[in-house]
């Protein structure tokens, strides 16, 4: 899977099938690739190449191609019959990319071996295998293992050190070393090993319909924030920024929404992460449309401000390409970009790894659909286990019984932090974005 290697030939053949109710059903329950909204999306079985790239090393890894390059490379390669032509049709590959570059993650690209996919009434499978290997099986559903549930506690950065941390932050703007920072803390659990991932993802699926619910790599979660989609020639994003909880009751509630919409400080957060988006996409993009207002976005747990964008491209560039470019939003990171990273590498005790950073898709002409990874947990992986504290024991022989009866889960969530920010709304606003997760494990 690495990219200095010449990739493998693909060969790729898509065909439409009977309707498809439930397109979890054919993933994988220990480690499910899928992508859904309202019942479409598509999700993969096996892997059959892709991408990697990390963790950083201090040695660096600057001769690494990009994922955008190699993903090109692959595709240029591959022989795609698909007569379907539908989004997700064809040859694609799962990704999910770090937040920051300097991260103990990977960069993945994944290409599954089988996609079932469903859009608008029509369903498909896609084989792909490498010229001269044996085609991969029709895929079959499996039946849902039994329900799990999983707490999260504090992680490293607790309530209090958050408060801390924004009123650092708060500091550095006064003094005017930026404007805008998003700051983000932890928290971390573990699940039953074995336990069938694929209810997790209906859970947030079911519960959170109208966002993007992914799995990549251990990453799950339902993000409402699209980075990028590019279909054939059309580009669309919607940036949010500015938040509040719901209200208790119908009143409340729009009252909640309207104050949101009338804001001054998060109407300011706001212009950042739009700015943000338009500054990059801007290269790209001909006739860029954004409404000068934004709309207050109504999710079972919170109200965003949120704006759409949209636009026809104007180069060759693929939605990798855009995602390259226009990641890390002001809407994850802040503005201006680098002094905001720094600040973040500064006041955030841990690694973000996958979080806030783009997860998707991309298929073989560079469309793809690219939501900004929030609202998620990773599970497993590297990052997971340095989170939660636990170390691998030095005999990991005699205490493997114990170390695999869990998988280690970390989640983070994060808030825009302006001049006008207050510590203990900023917290209150995490712990409403981190309620899709915490409810969909419960
Ligand atoms: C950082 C997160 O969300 C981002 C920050 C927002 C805000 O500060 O209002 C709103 C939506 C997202 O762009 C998160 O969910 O963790």
């Amino acid at each position: 899977m690495t990219s200095s290697h010449r990739p493998p030939r693909l060969v790729v053949e898509t065909r439409e099938i009977a309707h498809v109710d439930d397109l979890l059903a054919f993933a994988s329950a220990d480690a499910p690739l899928a992508w859904l909204r309202r019942g479409d999306g598509i999700v993969g079985i096996g892997t059959v190449g892709g991408y990697e790239r990390g963790p950083h090393t201090d040695a660096g890894d600057s001769n690494d191609a990009v994922p955008a390059d190699a993903w090109r490379a692959i595709a240029a390669a591959a022989v795609i019959d698909d007569p379907v032509g539908l989004p997700g049709s064809g040859l694609v590959a799962f990704g999910t990319l770090v937040f920051d570059e300097r991260s103990d993650e990977a960069s993945r690209l994944v290409v599954p071996q089988v996609v079932v996919g469903r859009h608008r009434g029509r369903s498909w499978v896609t084989r792909i295998h490498a010229s001269g290997a044996a085609a991969p099986e029709l895929p079959e559903r499996s039946a849902y293992g039994p329900y799990w549930s999983a707490t999260l506690g504090p992680g490293t950065l607790d309530p209090a050190g958050y408060q801390a941390a924004v009123r650092r932050a708060v500091d550095a703007i006064v003094a005017g070393d930026l404007e805008k920072v998003v700051l983000a803390r932890d928290l971390v659990g573990t699940i039953p090993a074995g336990a069938d991932l694929r209810r997790l993802v209906r859970a947030l699926a079911d519960d959170y319909p109208d966002t993007w619910t992914f799995a990549v790599d251990g990453l799950i979660g339902a993000s409402p924030e699209t980075l990028i989609t590019a279909s054939r020639g059309v580009v669309t994003a919607r940036v949010l920024a500015g938040t509040i909880p719901r209200g208790t009751d119908a009143h409340d509630d729009a009252g909640a929404s309207t104050s949101l919409a009338h804001s001054a400080k998060d109407l300011e957060e706001h212009r950042y992460a739009v700015q943000s988006v338009l500054d990059t996409l801007g290269p790209h993009v001909r006739h860029l449309r954004a409404d000068p207002e934004p709309f207050t976005l109504k999710l079972p747990n919170l109200w965003h401000l949120a704006t759409d964008v949209a636009g026809d491209l104007a180069d060759h560039a693929s939605s990798l390409d855009l995602v390259a470019a226009l990641h890390p939003t002001a809407a994850v990171a802040g503005t201006p970009r680098d002094a905001a990273l720094e600040l973040i590498r500064r006041l955030e005790p841990f690694d973000r790894g996958r979080y806030a950073g783009p997860v998707g898709w991309v298929d073989g002409h560079g469309n793809g659909e690219w939501a900004i990874a929030l609202r998620c947990a990773q599970i497993g992986g590297a990052g997971a286990h340095v989170h939660a504290g636990r170390e691998e024991p030095a005999d990991a022989n005699e205490h493997r019984g114990a170390a695999s009866a869990t998988i280690p889960v970390v989640a983070h969530a994060g808030a825009g932090i302006v001049a006008r920010s207050d510590p203990e709304t900023e917290l209150l606003e995490t712990r409403v974005k981190f309620r899709p997760i915490v409810d969909a494990l419960a």
